[in-house]
């Protein structure tokens, strides 16, 4: 048997089980990783917004770092909500102890529109916690956030990656073009190419955690030792598969199937350049 690969989510809760930590464990399962996750706070959401939050202390937050870090091997981490600037701080010290590949998801909105983060924790996520990523994913609108550029076209997009690795010095940026029109294309910028990965844009609602799923995979993958762009084009396999199969559930945007890739086994569903 392989040696087991362990993977750790810190995020924000989701109880309709679509986005957040709920999606990030359902997606290491899924790959075969062992999952682990810190919560950061809990949301009560579900597929029409979200209804309230609650922050966990930091003291909460620390201790659930510390009994992982102190007791588990971890290969690769991803962090979703960090609702924050002291949660941010935090983590920030926490992840100087932890030798793995860092996959930052910089979420600001859920699908929903509702704002999961205040605005000092924006602007310290921009400052503190890029620096420290191999690859950070933004949408659209958090590209633009973090980069002050507007995005519109192609060219924008790959204009955005390479700002947020020269300016910011992340060591990878993809850019994910879920929320442009026409082909739903993502392009990674690793400091040295331009790597682009495409597949058809699926006419559904159900994109609830679309962003969470992806980044939780590409985690999962880079655990298991792939080079990035490798890891990011399984990690797009995943996440096409679980929206083109995903569930009319709920009133809102529903949630992605996770169990799908398994009905797409060595299907070739997206391109790569
Ligand atoms: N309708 C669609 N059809 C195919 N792929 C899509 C579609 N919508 C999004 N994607 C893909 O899903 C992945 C996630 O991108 P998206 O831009 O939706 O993330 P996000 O906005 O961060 O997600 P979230 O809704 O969780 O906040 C990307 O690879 C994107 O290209
Ligand atoms: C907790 C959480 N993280 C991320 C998202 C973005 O989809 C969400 N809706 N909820």
């Amino acid at each position: 048997m392989k040696p087991i690969r362990c993977a750790l989510t810190i995020a924000g809760t989701d109880p309709s089980g679509g986005a957040g930590i709920q999606a990030d464990l359902k997606t290491f399962q899924e790959l075969k990783t062992y999952g682990m996750s810190v919560i950061t706070s809990v949301v009560a959401q579900n597929t029409t917004g979200v209804r309230s939050v609650e922050h966990m202390p930091l003291s909460m937050i620390e201790d659930q770092l510390d009994v992982i870090i102190e007791d588990m091997p971890i290969h690769a981490i991803k962090t979703g909500m960090i609702a924050s600037k002291p949660m941010m701080e935090l983590i920030v010290k926490k992840l100087e102890q932890v030798d793995a590949p860092y996959v930052m998801d910089p979420v600001m909105v859920a699908t929903s529109g509702d704002s999961l983060i205040d605005e000092a924790g924006r602007n310290y996520l921009r400052q503190y916690l890029l620096p420290l990523t191999t690859v950070v994913t933004p949408n659209i609108p958090e590209a633009e956030f973090l980069t002050g550029l507007s995005i519109t076209t192609e060219e924008d997009m790959k204009g955005a990656a390479k700002y947020l690795v020269q300016e910011y010095g992340v060591d990878a940026a993809l850019i994910k073009g879920g929320h442009l029109k026409g082909q739903a294309i993502d392009f990674l910028y690793d400091g040295n190419n331009m790597h682009s990965y495409a597949s058809e844009r699926i006419d559904t609602q159900n994109t609830h955690g679309t962003g969470c799923t992806y980044s939780a995979a590409i985690a999962a993958y880079l655990g298991k030792g792939y080079p990035l762009p490798e890891a990011v084009k399984q990690a797009k396999t995943f996440v096409t598969a679980a929206i083109s199969k995903s569930f009319e559930l709920g009133e809102g945007n529903g949630p992605t199937n996770h169990w799908a890739i398994r009905e797409n086994e060595g299907k070739e569903i997206i391109h790569e350049s």
